[in-house]
C-alpha cells in the first residue's frame, strides 16, 4: 500500500471525472481552478469499495439477531422479504446509500430484487454501483424463467448507465438455492451479455455438507463444473474452503468478497483470508446487509479483517493494516473489474474522501495507514467525491435529502411490520 498510496502533504487536482495530478508541488496558477478545497487537518484517501451488500435490507436491521445463517434466512429473512414492494426497495436502498456515502463508501455491489429501483437511487445519489438482480431458483420453471428474464432485462437496461457509474452482473443467489440446470442458464445469459457472475458460496458448514449430500461434491467443484468460473466471477463469503479449492479459485481468477462482520454475527466461521492472499487470490471486503452486520461501515470491515486473522492464526502479520486498506479500496475496485478507481493516482477516477484528522484518535499524526485501519470509523468522514462530483460536504449528503429518505423509509417500515 505504501508504494501505491503514499501519505503526503500535498495537492490533488481533478478535471471532470478524473484525478489529473497528485503530488507535493503546488500548482502555479491557482486562478485556473473553479474550486479550491482546503484540506488542512484532513486525510484524503480513496473512496471505500463495498463488494457485497443487499442495500434494501436496511429495514431488517435488528429484526433477527443471534441466529445462524439457515435459520436467519429461511425463518426470518425470506418470509418478510416476500412482502417487499418496489417502493420498499427504493427507500430501503436510499437509506443504505445515505449511510454508505456519509461513511466514505463510494462504490458498492448490490444483489437484490427490484433492481431498477436500486439503479435509480444510485443514479440520483451520484454513487458508483455494480448491481445485480439476485435469483433464487427454488420456484416453478415458469417463475425461474421470469426471474432470469428480469435479471437479463435489468442488465441490458442499466449496464454502463449513469455516466458509466453503473455496471451489472448476473447472480444465481447460491448453489443451494439454484438447481444446476438453472445455474447453467444464468451462466449462458452472463456469457451472452458478456457480464461477470456474483454469487454466495461456501458461507456456512451446513451448506457445504448439503451440497455434498445433494450433488456429491463441494460447492467450488460444483460451480466449476457448471461453468460459473468460465465467466469472471466474484464470490461472497468463501469461508469454508480446502487447500485444493483455494487453488481452483486462483486458477480461475475468482475474486472473493470477505464479509468478516456478517460471518461472525451469523456464526458462519472465519474465512481463510491469509491463505487466499498467499495463494494470490484477489480478496476484497463487503459488509453484507445491515440485517447481518448491522451497519455498512467499511472502516469496521477493514479493522475486522486486520484483527480477526491475527487472532485465529496467532500470526500478527496475517493481515497487515496496509493489506486491509488495499482490500477496502484498490482491490475492491479491481475485484469488480473497475481498474480506474480505488487509488489516488493521476488518470484514475476522482473517487475520494476526506476524514477529519484533527480528532484525538488521529494523534499523533504519524502513521495514517495504521490510524485509518485501527482507529477510524465511518463517523470521521466529512466529504466525499465520486467522478469528481462532491456528494457529501461537511457530513451532509448533497444529492439525497436525508430527512425525506428517513421519513419515507419509516413509512415503508411501518407498513411492512404492521
Ligand atoms: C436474491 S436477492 C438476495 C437474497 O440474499 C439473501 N441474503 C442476504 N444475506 C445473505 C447471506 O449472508 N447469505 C445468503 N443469502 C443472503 C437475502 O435475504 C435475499 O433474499
Ligand atoms: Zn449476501
Amino acid at each position: 500500500m505504501d508504494e501505491e498510496m503514499p501519505f503526503i502533504q500535498g495537492h490533488l487536482i481533478t478535471e471532470n471525472d478524473r484525478i489529473t495530478y497528485i503530488g507535493t508541488e503546488a500548482p502555479e496558477d491557482q486562478g485556473q481552478f473553479t474550486e479550491i478545497v482546503d484540506g488542512t487537518h484532513k486525510v484524503i484517501m480513496p473512496g471505500l469499495v463495498n463488494t457485497h451488500n443487499h442495500a434494501a435490507m436496511s429495514f431488517l436491521r435488528g429484526y433477527a439477531d443471534d441466529l445462524n445463517l439457515q435459520v436467519w434466512l429461511q425463518e426470518k429473512m425470506w418470509p418478510i422479504e416476500g412482502k417487499f414492494t418496489a417502493l420498499d426497495v427504493k427507500w430501503g436502498t436510499a437509506l443504505s446509500v445515505l449511510e454508505m456515502l456519509k461513511g466514505g463508501t463510494t462504490t458498492f455491489v448490490d444483489m437484490y430484487d427490484h433492481m431498477g429501483e436500486v439503479a435509480k437511487v444510485v443514479e440520483m445519489s451520484g454513487m458508483r454501483g455494480c448491481l445485480t438482480r439476485g435469483v433464487i431458483g427454488l420456484v416453478p420453471p415458469e417463475v425461474q424463467q421470469a426471474k432470469l428474464e428480469d435479471a437479463v432485462s435489468f442488465a441490458k437496461e442499466w449496464h454502463g448507465q449513469a455516466g458509466g457509474r453503473i455496471t451489472t452482473m448476473m447472480s444465481p443467489h447460491a448453489p443451494y438455492t439454484c438447481p444446476p440446470d438453472y445455474i447453467e442458464k444464468i451462466v449462458q445469459a452472463a456469457h451472452d451479455l458478456d457480464l461477470p457472475i456474483h454469487t454466495h458460496m461456501s458461507e456456512s458448514p451446513g451448506e457445504v455438507e448439503q451440497n455434498v449430500k445433494q450433488y456429491g461434491e463441494r460447492p467450488v467443484e460444483h460451480l466449476r463444473k457448471l461453468g460459473v468460473f468460465g465467466r469472471p466471477t466474484l464470490v461472497a463469503h468463501a469461508v469454508h474452503l480446502t487447500d485444493e479449492e483455494i487453488d481452483v479459485l486462483k486458477q480461475y481468477d475468482v475474486r472473493v468478497s470477505h464479509n468478516a462482520g456478517s460471518n461472525l454475527k451469523l456464526a458462519s466461521g472465519i474465512a481463510r483470508v491469509p491463505d487466499l492472499l498467499r495463494a494470490g487470490v484477489l480478496v476484497s471486503l463487503g459488509t453484507d446487509s445491515s440485517a447481518s452486520n448491522n451497519n455498512l461501515d467499511m472502516f469496521e470491515e477493514m479493522r475486522l479483517a486486520a484483527l480477526i486473522h491475527k487472532g485465529v492464526s496467532g500470526d500478527p502479520t496475517a493481515v497487515p493494516a496496509g493489506t486491509a486498506l488495499r482490500m477496502g479500496t484498490a482491490d475492491g475496485a479491481r475485484s469488480i473489474w473497475l481498474n480506474d478507481t480505488g487509488m489516488l493516482k493521476a488518470g484514475m477516477k476522482a473517487d475520494f474522501i476526506a476524514l477529519d484528522a484533527d480528532q484525538p484518535h488521529f494523534y499523533p499524526k504519524s502513521n495514517f495507514i495504521s490510524h485509518i485501519v485501527y482507529s477510524a470509523s465511518a463517523k470521521d468522514v466529512t466529504d466525499v467525491w465520486v467522478d469528481g462530483e462532491q456528494l457529501v460536504r461537511k457530513g451532509i449528503c448533497l444529492t439525497l435529502d436525508e430527512e425525506q429518505v428517513k421519513y419515507e423509509f419509516s413509512r415503508c417500515f411501518e407498513r411492512l411490520t404492521q
